[in-house]
């Protein structure tokens, strides 16, 4: 095994560099980014502008001596070397790891900036690829993500490239052993208490006392999984051009609905991707999105997909805008009611008055309305409201919540839906009045959606 040739000969395939380029990398002192340097450092023809980056994150007590080698290392080799402190009174109370990271690759474009770097190197290897995907498949979410770590991607003004991502751990130290490479240790790599570790320490071995091979065999579906989403991200970005209309954001839907749902779906996420790639839409509300946006009986409609947006549906066309009036003081209590239009109540139930039933909804009640009952209002509800019953007589608001067992909470977000003339028509979501037919009345359905989740 020859990692600097095999380096070398990945630097020319993919055209990673020249000697000319400038290139940062990560060096935390640990076995993978040391070895790594030393690669690049021992690169004939493909060595490039080395630049070192060390981030001192003032969590162990080790880094004070970390930060002393790799400056004596970097004086010896003369290299330049860039470090920072992550200094302790910046350190968050939780998620310092995330935090950590955030502040590294911070550092990283600015150290790629300043000595007008053009390529970023980290030292992530394969064993790091496999307990990424791992980690990821028992937490669940879009199989996307299981294309992992990214071999190359945009980063700063340039690219960020893990050239040793196909490489596994044990070769690095290996090679680090018979090269008399010296590292340091990070101690808190063993801690059971961090997800990451618990991969590498039991879960991969485990698997490889199954198979010798399957640090490999995992690498391999992340690969293959990798080309198909990309083949797959092609063919979809095709398949939304003509879905395009002059608005912003805002897209054709009787194209979309041409297509069976799985192509649907695929187009969605094009969509939702290319919109923004930090969007996480999970499954379950991608299911909620192609049923509204397959209903024909709900020209109108909306659902939240996270990061304050909201896939709205108006006709013929769908789009995602900002969220404004779904959540906390936005909903309005008292507003004029359109037919045919879905409205949020206080309580996150939906309701609308449509001139026809709606299928799909078991539970609707009808009312005869003339024209004079128009414009239809909603209101909060008071205890003094009073429905009419279908025996003629009428029972006031305060007797439902007792008889349905309201809570004050449910009580004073309940709304109330009235005529032009103040006639209760219902309780929304509770209860509704009866309404008599006659010549000049037609009939409307009233319809309430349960809210998913309560409390
Ligand atoms: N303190 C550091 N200073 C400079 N580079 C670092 C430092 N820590 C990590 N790196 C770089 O990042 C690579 C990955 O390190 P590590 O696996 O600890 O990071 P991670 O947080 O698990 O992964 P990620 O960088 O994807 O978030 C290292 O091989 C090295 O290139």
């Amino acid at each position: 095994m020859n990692l600097v040739k095999r380096l070398a000969s990945e630097v020319k395939r993919n055209r990673w560099w020249t000697r000319k380029t400038r290139v940062v990398i990560g060096v935390s002192t640990g076995v993978d980014s040391m070895v790594l340097l030393y690669l690049l450092e021992h690169l004939k023809y493909y060595r490039p502008q080395i630049i070192v980056a060390h981030v001192n994150h003032e969590l162990r007590k080790a880094s004070v001596t970390e930060e002393k080698y790799i400056r004596k290392y970097c004086h010896q080799h003369h290299l330049t070397l860039v470090v920072a402190h992550w200094r302790k009174q910046d350190h968050p109370k939780t998620g310092t790891e995330n935090a950590a990271r955030e502040f590294r690759y911070r550092f990283f474009k600015h150290v790629m900036r300043k000595h007008h770097a053009s390529v970023m190197l980290t030292a992530h290897h394969l064993n790091d690829q496999d307990e990424t995907v791992l980690m990821r498949l028992i937490r669940g979410g879009d199989i996307r993500e299981l294309t992992g770590i990214h071999r190359c991607r945009k980063f700063a003004n340039g690219y960020l490239i893990r050239p040793l991502l196909q490489t596994p751990k044990h070769d690095l130290r290996k090679f680090a052993v018979q090269h008399h490479i010296k590292w340091y240790e990070d101690r808190t790599n063993y801690s059971l208490k961090i997800t990451r570790n618990r991969m590498r320490h039991r879960l991969l071995p485990w698997m490889t006392q199954e198979d010798p091979r399957a640090v490999f065999h995992i690498g391999s579906y992340v690969h293959q999984l990798t080309l198909l989403v990309q083949d797959n991200m092609l063919l979809n970005a095709r398949l939304i051009k003509p879905l395009k209309t002059d608005r912003d954001n805002w897209w054709k839907l009787d194209p979309l609905m041409k297509s069976s749902r799985v192509i649907q779906l695929g187009m969605l996420h094009e969509l939702f991707r290319q919109f923004d790639s930090q969007l996480m839409i999970t499954p379950p509300m991608m299911h909620e999105v192609i049923i509204l946006l397959n209903d024909n009986d709900r020209p109108q409609g909306r659902i939240a997909v996270g990061n304050q947006r909201h896939l709205q549906k108006d006709y013929h066309q769908f789009g995602i805008v900002k969220d404004q009036s779904l959540s906390g003081p936005n909903v309005k209590s008292s507003f004029s009611v359109k037919l045919n239009q879905w409205y949020r109540l206080l309580n996150g139930d939906e309701f609308g008055v449509f001139g026809k039933p709606l299928s799909q909804f078991h539970k609707q009640f009808k009312f005869n309305l003339s024209k004079f009952d128009f414009p239809l209002k909603v209101r909060q509800g008071q205890s003094s409201d009073v429905l009419r019953l279908k025996n003629g007589g009428h029972q006031k608001v305060r007797r439902i919540w007792i008889d349905k067992k309201l809570s004050n909470h449910d009580r004073n977000s309940s709304q109330i839906l009235k005529t032009k003339n103040g006639f209760s028509l219902a309780l929304l979501g509770v209860k509704a009045s009866f309404t008599e037919a006659s010549d000049n009345a037609k009939p409307y359905w009233l319809i309430v959606k349960r809210a998913q989740k309560r409390g």
